[in-house]
């Protein structure tokens, strides 16, 4: 039996619940053999729990990426890239390999942390990953630092930039609303470049949702490598993550993860799709 391979190029969250172990298990519980290419590693503080971010050097990285893509790969995934430079490659690479399913998460904070990693990283993911994307998801921060408006309050901002967004090259559009948005519904906007829909799922009353954001992305990323069409990839991966974010728990006083491996055990919430 052969699998559809999936490659993350993104960092470790040595926590576990975001990153390419986020990564890693959900490409696991879709079913499809999961590769990495290590960005950089995050490591916490065991008091306090402040984040340090280490970039690997980047010949090391694009070693790691070439082996893993002589392999053919069917769908590439985008995390942390913490540097123009690390950018650059990572688009120049997927350019290369003419995949065509490709997911970009453009990360830009860690949750928690409000530094942004790099202002100069925006510019560079508009420049190399954008016009590559089949699918990208950024938050609301993510969202309004990308389109350049400033972070969407509401549904007619967020499709503003979605809109520009898309007219920056990426196929499709998910902004997701999440915690941040003032909604009762935990909302999230997808556009295919011709029609807007609301994803809406129960919020749940928790912080523990450390991670969603990369497992929402990796799940997408499978369900691509797996066929899916873009909207369905997308459904699957709200109903993915809202189950993980349902049965999310405390690993210690200072970070609670989802459950990656919740959907499989206990199924997903109702999400429902609303053209708008
Ligand atoms: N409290 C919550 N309840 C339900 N869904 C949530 C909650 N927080 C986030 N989500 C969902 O998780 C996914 C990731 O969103 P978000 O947490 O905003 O991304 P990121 O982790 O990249 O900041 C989205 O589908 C969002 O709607
Ligand atoms: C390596 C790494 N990638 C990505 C993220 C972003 O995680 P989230 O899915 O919560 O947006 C984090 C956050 O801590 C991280 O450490
Ligand atoms: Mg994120």
């Amino acid at each position: 039996m052969t699998l559809k391979k999936t490659l993350t190029i993104a960092g470790s969250d040595t926590s576990g619940g975001a990153g390419m172990q986020a990564d890693l298990k959900t490409f696991q519980e879709h079913g499809t053999y999961g590769m990495v290419a290590l960005t950089v590693v995050v490591t916490m503080d065991p008091n306090g729990w402040t984040h340090n971010v280490t970039p690997l050097p980047t010949d090391l990285l694009q070693k790691q990426i070439d082996t893993a893509l002589s392999t053919g790969i069917d769908a590439i995934k985008t995390g942390m890239l913490s540097t123009e430079e690390i950018i650059r490659i990572a688009g120049e690479a997927i350019a290369n390999s003419g995949t065509t399913n490709v997911v970009i998460d453009p990360v830009m904070v860690c949750k928690g942390d409000d530094e942004v990693l790099n202002p100069g990283n925006t510019d560079a993911m508009i420049q190399h990953l954008l016009p590559l994307a089949t699918v990208t998801t950024p938050n609301l921060f993510e969202a309004g630092q990308l389109a350049g408006i400033g972070t969407p309050k509401n549904i007619d901002d967020m499709k503003m930039a979605a809109r520009k967004i898309h007219e920056l090259g990426a196929k499709a559009v998910v902004i997701k609303g999440g915690k941040a948005l003032a909604t009762e519904k935990a909302t999230d906007l997808f556009f295919d470049g011709e029609a807007f829909y609301l994803l809406e799922s129960e919020k749940v009353a928790s912080t523990n949702n450390h991670g969603a954001g990369c497992t929402f992305a990796a799940s997408v990323t499978a369900n691509l490598a797996n066929g899916l069409t873009i909207k369905d990839a997308v459904i699957e991966a709200k109903e993915f993550v809202s189950a993980a974010i349902a049965h999310g728990w405390a690993l210690n006083d200072y970070v609670g993860p989802v459950m990656h491996g919740a959907k499989s055990r206990f199924g997903a919430p109702h999400v429902t799709v609303t053209e708008i």
